[in-house]
């Protein structure tokens, strides 16, 4: 049986520890919040980000990242990408060195423009074969619903990658091996940029050839970034890619999703923000993703125009005149 640890209690990483536990896992779930921790424990549910699931025995949640990282195969960290390098700082001292560490986040970090996995090396001085991801088609309600969903476990190490697929395969979650993990966490990242504008086309209640033009050309310019990058174009046509994209841009139950079509809608960006009670990445993680573009000197239009919206108070119908107004080209 593994032994594992899942850093960060909030709505992904309490839906991996429920995934890790029903795959026959030993599950430590690290919060940072004594009362949530508690609340956990007792109530066998997760009452602040995912109410009504109950969670299975093989978890037991802790607020001691010492006590989370005893004896741990790998560590999942599911905090918001901005805030792993301060988080990770505290808990990398009571990490063992033979622990791999498992980024379950879709974001890049502003202002190092850095991705999950090189935070993670950074701080924690981490070879690539103890570095791994997780992304793919996995909102966190129908994970707990046990809906069968697919996922990609990425690793440069294709014998840890192959480890990770064991502790997370189960009837309902079919995790699959690629050791291109630049791609599959850009695939995760960049999703959530384009599901922000898809959300604001829905906002303004355009149709399905807006958001099949913007999800589509939204694959494209992702494609590209992801190949300067050193990526498989393959990783991007797979579940970390298109498959994350369809499930976010598509879903109602998507944090970035509502928040464009919020935006789309009318709401300021501040209005938008207060509504929130979890994290959508894609808000901070736009800037670093234009700023990688322009570092690669990659075209990304559509990610620009989002921190056009986002960031400088373009107005989304503004944003989208600016698309259509670029000039044609062969696709
Ligand atoms: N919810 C979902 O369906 C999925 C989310 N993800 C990714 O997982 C990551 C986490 O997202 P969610 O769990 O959904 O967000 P969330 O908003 O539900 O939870 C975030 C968690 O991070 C914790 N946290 C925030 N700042 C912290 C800090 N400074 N120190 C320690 N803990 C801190 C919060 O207390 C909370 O437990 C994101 O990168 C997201 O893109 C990936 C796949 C699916
Ligand atoms: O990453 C996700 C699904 O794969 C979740 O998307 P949101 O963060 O937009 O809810």
């Amino acid at each position: 049986m593994a032994r594992v640890a899942v850093y960060g209690a909030g709505s992904w990483g309490t839906a991996t520890a429920v995934v890790l536990a029903d795959a026959g896992g030993e599950v430590a779930l690290w919060g940072r919040r004594p009362e949530l921790v508690r609340a956990i424990n007792v109530t066998r549910t997760n009452p602040d980000y995912l109410p009504g699931v109950v969670l299975p025995d093989g978890i037991t949640a802790t607020a001691d990242p010492a006590e989370a990282a005893d004896g741990a195969e790998f560590a999942f960290l599911g905090v918001s990408a901005q805030q792993l390098r301060g988080a990770l700082t505290g808990w990398a001292p009571v990490i063992r060195d033979d622990t791999v560490l498992v980024s379950l986040m879709k974001g890049v970090e502003l202002g190092t423009d850095l991705l999950m996995s090189q935070v993670i090396a950074e701080v924690t001085g981490a070879g690539p074969d103890r570095i791994a991801v997780v992304s793919g088609p996995n909102l966190a309600k129908e994970i707990t619903a046990r809906q069968p969903a697919a996922s990609v476990v990425a690793c440069r190490d294709i014998t840890v990658a192959e480890r990770l697929q064991q502790v997370l395969h189960t009837p309902c979650f079919r995790p699959y091996t690629n050791t291109d993990v630049i791609g599959c966490e850009l695939g995760g990242a960049v999703k959530n940029v384009i599901a922000l504008a898809v959300g604001m086309a829905d906002g303004m209640e355009f149709g399905d050839n807006t958001k099949a033009a913007l999800m589509t050309r939204g694959l494209a310019e992702t494609t590209r970034l992801a190949v300067a990058m050193g990526a498989d174009p393959q990783t991007l046509a797979g579940l970390a890619g298109m498959g994350d994209l369809i499930a976010t841009c598509a879903s109602p139950l998507s944090r970035n999703h509502t928040f464009g079509a919020n935006l789309g809608r009318g709401l300021s960006v501040t209005q938008a923000s207060a509504v929130m009670t979890q994290t959508a990445e894609g808000v901070a993680s736009c800037v670093s993703v234009l700023d990688l573009a322009r570092r690669h000197a990659v075209e990304m239009p559509i990610a620009e125009a989002v921190v056009g919206v986002v960031k400088d108070g373009v107005h989304p119908r503004t944003a989208v005149k600016g698309l259509m107004e670029r000039a044609a080209k062969p696709e």
